[in-house]
């Protein structure tokens, strides 16, 4: 029987819809985000509540259906109360078999999620197919029909960056080299938000990469006018955003030697991240081998800016920087943002756990 139109608004994990997006207790981050698993099909049960014979079901059918979960292709992910009594038997299996653990005051998109169903989620995030746990014979089977996971909405879909040549001239690229290896570089970690503030941490198997914030001088103002005289116009155009502000005049280096590499992330997921538009990266140099830009949830196809161009991209876009295998890779590295976002910055600064606003500045 057709389901009535009303219900259908109501209920918000319809194929085409956007899987809702929440955070649970994962056991390496208490506060881990499924969104940084785009990239991949997910399939995803909601067993927040479920009885332990479900549970007991949902486990063997996944087993069952073991080698689909490889974490390239298709990850699965069981939600589980965290207060259950038998918490304990739901055990990880990497590659590939997680479960998160929802407390009683739980991230409050929970309860868009329907329970005791397969939901499956294509790799940008929205759902594909869901069905009642019962059918899990079906459902699970049919995962060997999926094309790969590039290729879900029926061909490539490139992701929506811009790519502007020539904004630093070769010869500036140089001097900021300069001004890099003078310094040497200090390790860089990412933000998380840890207790209701963002803060920094370090983790090498996350992000590998040394940077060097530029100072207030002239060298920090001549990156700026570029930035706004031959980007800004760009962005304007390609995205209708007028960038007013810029934040972190910061050069990186990944180093071949330790196969410098930053896995992917999102660049705005914080409260102290939250006011970022766009992130730039303008490449320096170009005698190195890999360092490219990859976006997980439009495939595989990676960007590689030429010397002095930069690759635009809003922040909210998954991205990882893939591993430097040969030489050194220097790029530059600021966000863009307007005045809207700097209200919103100046309202979450309460939550920054660093010293201050840091290195803000209007174009
Ligand atoms: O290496 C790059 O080009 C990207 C760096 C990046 O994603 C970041 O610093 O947040
Ligand atoms: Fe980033």
């Amino acid at each position: 029987m057709p389901r009535k139109a009303e219900n259908q608004v109501n209920d918000v994990c319809l194929p085409g819809d956007p899987f809702p997006s929440i955070r649970a207790g994962y056991k390496t981050n208490l506060n881990y985000s499924l969104d940084a698993a785009a990239g991949r099909y997910l399939v995803v049960a909601n067993l927040v509540n479920a009885s332990e014979a479900c549970f007991d079901d949902a486990v063997s059918a996944i087993k069952s259906h073991r080698a689909f979960f490889n974490d390239t292709d298709i990850s699965f992910f069981g939600f589980l109360d965290a207060e259950s009594t038998w918490r304990q038997k739901a055990q990880d299996s990497l590659p590939g078999i997680r479960w998160l653990f929802f407390s009683r005051d739980a991230d409050v998109a929970l309860h868009r999620i329907p329970p005791f169903c397969w939901i499956l989620v294509d790799p940008t995030l929205r759902v594909l197919t869901r069905a009642p746990l019962q059918f899990h014979r079906s459902f699970l089977s049919s995962l060997a029909l999926l094309p790969p996971p590039a290729m879900h909405g029926g061909s490539v879909i490139d992701p929506p960056v811009l790519i502007v040549p020539r904004i630093f001239e070769p010869d500036f690229c140089a001097e900021l080299i300069r001004h890099y290896d003078s310094d040497g570089g200090q390790l860089s970690g990412f933000m998380r938000e840890v207790a209701g503030r963002t803060v920094v941490q370090h983790d090498l198997n996350y992000k590998r990469r040394r940077d060097v914030i530029v100072g207030e001088g002239p060298l920090r103002d001549a990156t700026r006018a570029r930035i706004s005289r031959r980007l800004a116009p760009q962005i304007s155009r390609a995205f209708q955003f007028d960038a007013t502000r810029i934040e972190r005049y910061l050069i990186a280096a990944y180093d071949g030697d330790e196969g410098g590499w930053f896995r992917a992330h999102r660049d705005n997921t914080t409260k102290g991240t939250a006011h970022r538009k766009f992130a730039v990266s303008i490449n320096l140099n170009a005698d190195y081998d890999g360092g490219e830009l990859r976006f997980p949830e439009y495939g595989n196809r990676t960007y590689r800016p030429p010397l002095g161009g930069g690759c635009v991209f809003s922040c909210s876009l998954l991205h990882e920087a893939i591993s430097v295998r040969r030489g050194r890779r220097y790029a530059f590295l600021p966000f863009l943002y307007d005045e809207a976002s700097a209200a919103i910055r100046k309202e979450n600064a309460a939550f920054l756990g660093l010293k201050g606003l840091g290195d803000i500045e209007h174009f």
